[in-house]
This record gives structure tokens, C-alpha cells and sequence, in this order.
């Protein structure tokens, strides 16, 4: 069979991004508009599927699902879809905590590589706000791996 048609086969399947029981689903477009389309405004796509979620503390949490077209090493995700999956998230993450930001900021360490085709979770916190500074850390991961760990310093707009 080409490989084109392999790859296009996962268009067609539904791919659980359920949280965990005590998540609320988060309405990020809600919030933000369309300016998650770049990475998660596709719920069908061969690149990113995503879903945020907030937990009992207002964590803001994701799962996310990397398809054939975020491949970098052969079966595994691309850096710069890593480091885009973190500069959303982590940006939406001060934005759920009532911080209008952008990014200026972003530390992305690649600890394992990321294998397609695979539910992660991404999980985040605001550490630290200092004036204009806001600092969000997160992880991905799935069970005990690590994949990539982030530093996220996001500025908030003046007049928002
Ligand atoms: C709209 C809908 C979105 C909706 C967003 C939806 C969710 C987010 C997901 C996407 C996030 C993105 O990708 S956002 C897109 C990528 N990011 C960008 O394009 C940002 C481009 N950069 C900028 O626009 C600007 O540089 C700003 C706004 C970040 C800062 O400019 P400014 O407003 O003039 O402020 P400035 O005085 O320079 O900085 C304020 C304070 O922050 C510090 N500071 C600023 N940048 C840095 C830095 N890189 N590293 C260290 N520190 C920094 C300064 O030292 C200063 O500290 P002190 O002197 O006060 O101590």
C-alpha cells in the first residue's frame, strides 16, 4: 500500500482525548478566539488534535495526539511541533488564570522523543507574576516519560 494512503487512514479515526475524571473541559476559543488555530483548531487533522481541561485548582491541562504530518525523526514528533504545542498551552495556561499575554519567552527542553500516534498530557502552572511577568512552567508526558519540559515567560498586553 503507498504510504500516503496509510498516513491519510488516521484522518478517519477517532482519537480519545478524554481527561481525567475530576478535569472540566475548558472552552479555549471561548477565551481566546481563533488564536489556537495554528495548533489546535483542527479536531480532525494529521498534525495536532487537542483538548484543555481545567482541574480542581483551575490547572489548565491538555491532551494532545501528534499525527504523520508533525513527524521530525522518523515516528516522532517534530521539535517545533513540540515547542508550538508548549507556546500554546502555556500561553493559554496565563490566559486561564486571567492574564491577557503573549509570549516572550520560551525554554523548551526535549527530554525523550515523542512517539506519533500516542495521547499525551500536557500540564502546566503559573509559578510566578511579577509586574508584567508572568512565568508558566509545563510538562509533557505520558505515564512515568518525560518527552519535553518547558519555561514559559509571558508578558501581558498593556490595555487588555
Ligand atoms: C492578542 C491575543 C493573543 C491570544 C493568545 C492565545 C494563547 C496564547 C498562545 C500563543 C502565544 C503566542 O504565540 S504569542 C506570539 C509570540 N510572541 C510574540 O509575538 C511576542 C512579540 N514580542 C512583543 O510583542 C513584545 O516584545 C512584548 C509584548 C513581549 C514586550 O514588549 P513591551 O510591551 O514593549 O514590554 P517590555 O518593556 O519590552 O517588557 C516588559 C517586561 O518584560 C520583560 N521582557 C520582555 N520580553 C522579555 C524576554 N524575551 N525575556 C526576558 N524578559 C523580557 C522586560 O525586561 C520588562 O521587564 P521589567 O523591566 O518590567 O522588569
Amino acid at each position: 500500500m503507498p504510504n500516503s494512503t496509510v498516513l491519510k487512514a488516521c484522518e478517519q479515526t477517532e482519537i480519545d482525548l478524554s481527561g481525567a475524571a475530576d478535569w472540566v473541559p475548558f472552552d479555549a476559543p471561548a477565551l481566546v478566539g481563533d488564536s489556537l488555530r495554528f495548533v489546535s483548531g483542527d479536531s480532525r487533522g494529521d498534525r495536532f488534535r487537542a483538548r484543555y481541561y481545567r482541574d480542581a485548582e483551575q490547572h489548565l491541562h491538555a491532551r494532545f495526539w501528534l499525527g504523520p504530518e508533525a513527524e521530525g525523526p522518523p515516528g516522532h514528533a517534530h521539535g517545533g511541533a513540540v515547542a508550538a504545542i508548549m507556546d500554546e498551552a502555556l500561553g493559554l495556561a496565563a490566559w486561564a488564570a486571567g492574564y491577557p499575554i503573549v509570549v516572550g519567552n520560551l525554554n523548551v527542553s526535549f527530554r525523550n522523543m515523542l512517539p506519533l500516534r500516542k495521547v499525551v498530557t500536557v500540564e502546566s502552572r503559573v509559578v510566578s507574576v511579577e509586574g508584567r511577568k508572568i512565568m508558566v512552567h509545563g510538562r509533557i508526558f505520558r505515564g512515568e516519560k518525560t518527552f519535553a519540559e518547558a519555561q514559559c515567560l509571558c508578558i501581558t498586553i498593556p490595555g487588555k
